[in-house]
């Protein structure tokens, strides 16, 4: 099945419509402060509003407390929530009472996370890399042996090489920043289309 494509770090109504023309099922906004792609809520709510109903909004947050991802997110009128970084279950529980949870996850805790969110439709895994948004690939052959069926995957993903990613691993979805930008916060039309229609034809 052709996985679920996620383009992460959106922060202008311009690229929102670009992105969800191209034929993204997903954008992804940013509201962790240490991120060169941060959004506001403002411009993230009026994106959101300018995609159509059948792409998904996924606010992105890493070191944030409960407070703050609920707030953003009902601000900016997402309809997923992704959540980075070490955090108990509980965090995780109490969000996805209010959103879907994208809960993104290092490669040592796949089979941790694996096993306790099973048959949760609430929350889907992401694997991604250590350092979110930096474009660097994992291993995906390492990968294989210990991959859950219905897991997404990030880091490092481009027009490049999403075909053997998606070849080697088969993940739900698939999620990219760094290698679909001219610069960090900007796309770059050409490789979102590339990306997109690589993803479509895998
Ligand atoms: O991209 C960021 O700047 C970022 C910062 C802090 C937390 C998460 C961030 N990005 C999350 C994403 O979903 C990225 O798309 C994902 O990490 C893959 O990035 P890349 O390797 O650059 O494709």
């Amino acid at each position: 099945m052709t996985p679920r494509l996620k383009v992460c770090g959106t922060t202008s109504v311009q690229d929102a419509v670009l992105c969800a023309e191209a034929g993204a099922d997903a954008l992804g906004f940013i509201f962790a402060p240490i991120s060169k792609r941060l959004v506001t809520p403002h411009v993230a709510r009026e994106a959101s509003l300018s995609v159509g109903v059948t792409v998904a909004r996924v606010g992105v947050f890493l070191g944030q407390g409960l407070d703050e991802v609920l707030r953003l997110a009902e601000a900016s009128r997402m309809s997923v929530v992704q959540l980075h970084g070490p955090l108990s279950p509980e965090f995780v529980e109490t969000v996805a009472q209010f959103y879907p949870v994208l809960r993104v996850v290092k490669v040592n805790e796949l089979q941790t996370e694996g096993e306790r969110w099973a048959g949760d439709p609430r929350v889907t895994l992401m694997v991604d890399a250590p350092n979110p948004g930096g474009g660097v690939p994992l291993e995906w052959e390492a990968l294989k042996a210990v991959w859950p069926a219905g897991t997404w995957l990030a880091g490092g993903l481009g027009p490049e090489n999403i075909r053997e990613a998606i070849h080697l691993l088969r993940p739900a979805g698939v999620d990219a920043v760094s290698r679909l930008e001219r610069e960090p916060g900007v796309k770059n039309p050409q490789a979102v289309q590339a990306f997109v229609d690589a993803v479509k034809r895998s």
